[in-house]
């Protein structure tokens, strides 16, 4: 399959008040249409440095990055990305149904079109019948929903998540995995998302991208050959937790380096 997302020998390093700060060091990465990749790593390993070199919101020191045979700039002008964070950054004083038209406002989309596609997208994310509230008036895991769908406003090509589920409780986060499974069953983007978990990694994934400590490198890919449609069924079968132990030990490889001779 084609390459979505091509990372060439990326290193990035900050600078802050006379201290040195290795954050990439000479990553490289393909990642092929469709697929659904996960970051995984210890704090500070450079994961959310990494999405951001890939969304065009950092520039890389060394390296560089195409993202469907172009630079990353001119994907990030071709709004070929959508982005998530932890935080759904949504407007109060707007509804639901204006914050997901912002982008689109922004751009200079009519008035009926862009009203028309906020409706389309809210209903993908299951929020129709919330149009007119504001966002204080629904749960983390609703406006995490709206986000997504402001999110996938231009139909992008590829989804940049930084732990957007990071901020929800057990039972909000394992409903808001099967709903992005399924949205991104239906769209057809890549996924590059970024999490701490492990089993959220191996149950979302068709790739588990493991990264090791500052300054941060690809340490391991576990490929998740776990069948499709994954449902709350998969979390309890035999090989869903052979892949998550799989997972589990690829980071304890790269925590433990010493001990496991990585
Ligand atoms: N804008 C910045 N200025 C200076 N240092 C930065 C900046 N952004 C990141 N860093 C540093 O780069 C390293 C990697 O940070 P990054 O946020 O990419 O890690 P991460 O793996 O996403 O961490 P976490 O899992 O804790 O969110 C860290 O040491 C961090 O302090």
């Amino acid at each position: 399959m084609a390459s979505a997302i091509s990372i060439q020998n990326v290193s990035k390093t900050f600078h802050v008040s006379g201290k040195t700060i290795p954050a990439l060091s000479n990553v490289s990465l393909d990642i092929e249409q469709g697929a659904f990749v996960s970051l995984l790593g210890p704090s500070g390993c450079g994961k959310s440095t990494l999405l951001r070199v890939i969304g065009d919101l950092l520039d890389s020191d060394e390296g560089s990055v195409q993202v469907l045979g172009k630079e990353a700039r001119k994907s990030r002008q071709d709004r070929d990305y959508g982005m998530v964070f932890q935080q759904p950054g949504l407007m109060d004083w707007r509804t639901i149904q204006k914050n997901v038209e912002l982008p689109m406002q922004v751009a200079g989309v009519g008035k009926a079109e862009r009203a028309a596609r906020a409706k389309d997208l809210l209903q993908l994310v299951r929020l129709e019948g919330f149009e007119g509230h504001r966002p204080r008036q629904l749960s983390g895991g609703m406006q995490q929903r709206a986000a997504i769908a402001r999110a996938l406003s231009f139909e992008p090509k590829i989804l940049l998540m930084d732990e957007p589920l990071g901020a929800l409780d057990e039972m909000n986060r394992e409903h808001m995995q099967r709903e992005l499974l399924r949205i991104w069953r239906e769209t057809g983007t890549t996924i590059v998302f970024v999490t701490h978990s492990v089993s959220e990694a191996a149950f979302l994934s068709t790739e588990v991208v493991v990264m090791s400590p500052r300054p941060g490198r690809i340490a391991t890919r576990i490929p998740i050959d776990l069948p499709f449609p994954r449902t709350d069924e998969t979390r309890s079968t035999e090989k869903f937790y052979e892949v998550e132990t799989q997972v589990r030990e690829a980071l304890h490889a790269v925590l433990e380096p010493t001990v496991t001779g990585v």
